[in-house]
């Protein structure tokens, strides 16, 4: 195993004789106040727009950020784990004005965990939609079948205000897909027949997965996405959005992974 980090976030994963479980855009922007494009972005404190501020940068501030390296360590099980964290200061409170304290533990080893947690330092609730925004590398997104929603309800911006029924089948990408399914717990399989593999997304504190893949139109439009990239990645995100946003209520900590 190989993993590369920026004191923002996860940028590759290598298990060892295979491709990176992980896409990170030869076109990303890689200085601070700008989204990498790939790897595992943290969307927080909310995700998308936000409408109360719709000055603020889309899904949040975190993604941007430097975060401070707190420590790195080799366990016993030969994995290595970082702790990143981020802390209200003179760069958030202008976006959103709440203190509170979060942290980022990777753990990379014969399986890859992010787990990232959030504790509310003001004195009154916040609420906060977030995500782990992870761009899943796969050999060509039109052999890819994404399995654990079936029958889960979902929003679809790009068709539609209104909630969509789950659908009965696995999930197949051929055109742009941008949907939040909502209430749902699941681990979702990314099953890739051009890689030979099957990426097992397990997680908890978290109901809804965003599931996200530009397709050729919209990609040509982000400068930050190479020419092809979009048939090597799905995004696969562990999140709480729409209905499903956090309230945390003072000196409450809440729990992602
Ligand atoms: O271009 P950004 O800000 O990184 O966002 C990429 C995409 O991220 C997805 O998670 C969203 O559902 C999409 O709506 C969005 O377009």
């Amino acid at each position: 195993m190989q993993g590369f980090f920026v004191r923002r976030q996860v940028l590759s994963y290598i298990p060892k004789g295979q491709e990176d479980l992980l896409l990170v855009s030869t076109s990303s922007a890689m200085e601070e106040g700008k989204a990498i494009r790939g790897g595992i972005p943290v969307c927080f404190p909310w995700f998308g727009s936000n409408k109360e501020n719709p000055d603020g940068p889309k899904h949040g501030f975190a993604r941007l950020l430097n975060w401070e390296l707190k420590s790195t360590e080799q366990l016993l099980t030969g994995a290595t784990r970082l702790v990143l964290a981020l802390n209200d200061s003179v760069l958030t409170r202008p976006w959103w004005d709440h203190r509170f304290a979060s942290e980022l533990v990777i753990e990379a080893g014969e399986e890859l965990s992010v787990k990232w947690q959030v504790k509310n330092l003001s004195d009154v609730p916040v609420t906060i939609t977030n995500a782990l925004h992870s761009y899943f590398r796969v050999g060509d997104i039109s052999q890819v079948r994404i399995e654990g929603l079936t029958g889960v309800p979902y929003m679809e911006e790009i068709r539609s205000d209104e909630a969509f029924a789950g659908d009965d089948q696995s999930i197949v990408i051929q055109r742009e897909v941008d949907r939040s399914y909502t209430d749902t717990t699941a681990t979702c399989l990314i099953v890739d027949a051009a890689l030979d593999r099957t990426i097992v997304v397990k997680k908890s504190g978290s109901q809804s997965t965003v599931v996200w893949n530009p397709w050729a139109d919209l990609a040509r439009q982000m400068v930050d996405l190479g020419d092809g990239d979009y048939q090597h990645f799905v995004c696969v995100e562990t999140a709480n959005v729409w209905h499903n946003a956090l309230v945390i209520e003072p000196q409450s900590v809440h729990v992602m992974q």
